[in-house]
């Protein structure tokens, strides 16, 4: 692909910043956690850590797992979202991943979601016809998980 294919995608992109604060776990039951198992919803995610902070988890589904994502200082985790696993026909996945705050006191985190422009659509197959805007595609995300539909 051509760099300019990005073009529509790239120009007045949304993203928004969550600062996130886990509690230390109030129990050590199994099924209390910091961020239940999800994927992100957009193009994609740069997160950084609190050093030695560790507590985010990335399911491998190949070997049924879940792995341990390291909080070094200084470097930022960069997450596939649904979008690109959406425009990419899953090429590259959207991987799911959960937070159980194990490292004892609080933790903080910062992820950076990026939308992309609300109006563009998949820049990868610029001539489809009818396809979801970045902008449905999250409206309908949000409706499916907060039920914003009334429902
Ligand atoms: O706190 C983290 O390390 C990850 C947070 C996260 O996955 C999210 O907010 O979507
Ligand atoms: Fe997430």
């Amino acid at each position: 692909y051509e760099t300019e294919s990005l073009t529509a995608l790239t120009t007045d992109p949304v993203m928004n910043l969550k600062l996130l604060h886990y509690p230390p776990h109030t129990s050590t039951d199994e099924r209390q956690f910091g961020a239940g198992a999800h994927t992100d919803f957009g193009v994609m995610t740069i997160l950084l850590q609190q050093p030695d902070k560790q507590g985010l988890q990335v399911f491998h589904a190949a070997n049924d797992e879940w792995l341990s994502v390291p909080a070094v200082e200084d470097v930022f985790v960069v997450n596939m979202g649904d979008l690109i696993q959406k425009w990419t026909d899953g090429r590259y996945s959207s991987t799911v991943h959960r937070v159980i705050n194990i490292a004892g006191g609080d933790r903080y985190s910062v992820p950076c979601f990026y939308q992309g422009n609300m109006g563009a659509t998949n820049p990868f197959k610029p001539d489809e016809v009818g396809e979801e805007t970045v902008e449905m595609h999250l409206r309908r995300k949000f409706d499916a998980s907060y039920g914003l539909n009334g429902k």
